[in-house]
């Protein structure tokens, strides 16, 4: 008999995996039935018309919410990147990274996390110092310090110039090669999914009603059109695809 070993880097891990979700709030149901599993390493984006439910499935999977119903399994408490940056206004920059690490090494680890993404000359420095873009790398380090299995980043770039908005992509995605967590970005920028993600999913009806496999590598060939028509943007729109 021949046996035959599958090399560990080529077996997907779930960094999370959701059955038959339900929440609502009251009598407003506003997730059925959403069944969702992201791999570690696996960067998805989440797209969908406001107020369809994308906060609502960010803040369940983060736990910070409870559910109605349904299952989510992920094996370790997930971290969170939202559009506010969050930061302590009363603490340097290395002690809000290192927020609840428990190690003896914490600055050391806050300040190999401030290096990655850029602000490794900057542990002592305040919140009220940084830009909007440098605030939002602080929030990013402050998550990755963790070493999450699962990232959920709640439209993280919206708030940034273009600019800026280029440039925390790129660091995202070295980032995330890095590290590997799984990753699930709400945004409503489809161009954002389609530079980010290695799965672009759009959430219609409390559940996810269209999924867009890439063939990795962080680019998609879906033609954005397509997504566009999925959100509900007609052909008419005066968007060239
Ligand atoms: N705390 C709450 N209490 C009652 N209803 C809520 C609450 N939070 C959200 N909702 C409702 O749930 C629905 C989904 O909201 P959610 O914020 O998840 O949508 P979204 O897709 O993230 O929207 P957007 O893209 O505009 O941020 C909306 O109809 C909203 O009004």
């Amino acid at each position: 008999m021949t046996l035959h070993v599958v090399p560990s880097s080529t077996v997907a891990t779930p960094a999370v995996v959701v059955t038959n979700l339900r929440r609502a709030y009251g009598d407003r149901v506003v997730i059925e039935n959403l069944n969702l599993r992201i791999e570690r390493g696996e960067f998805v984006a989440l797209l969908g018309e406001s107020g369809c439910g994308k906060t609502t499935l960010l803040r369940a999977l983060a736990g910070l919410d409870p559910i109605d119903g349904g299952r989510i399994a992920a094996p370790r408490r997930p971290a969170v990147v939202f559009q506010e940056h969050r930061l302590l206004p009363w603490d340097s920059l290395w002690r809000n990274v290192s927020l609840g690490l428990q190690a003896t090494d914490a600055r050391a680890r806050a300040a190999a996390a401030l290096a990655e993404v850029g602000l490794g000359d900057r542990l002592d420095d305040w919140p009220r110092n940084l830009s909007g873009g440098q605030a939002q790398r602080v929030a990013l380090a402050r998550a990755l310090v963790q070493e999450p299995e699962l990232l959920l980043l709640d439209e993280p770039f919206a708030a940034l110039d273009a600019l800026t908005r280029i440039r925390m992509h790129e660091l995202v995605r070295e980032l995330v090669t890095t590290h590997r967590p799984g990753v699930l970005l709400v945004t409503h920028d489809v161009d954002e999914a389609i530079a980010l993600a290695d799965r672009i999913l759009v959430m219609r009806d409390g559940r996810i009603a269209f999924e867009h496999r890439t063939k990795g590598g962080g680019r998609t060939s879906i033609a954005r059109t397509e997504l566009l028509a999925e959100l509900g943007v007609v052909a008419s729109h005066p968007i060239s695809a």
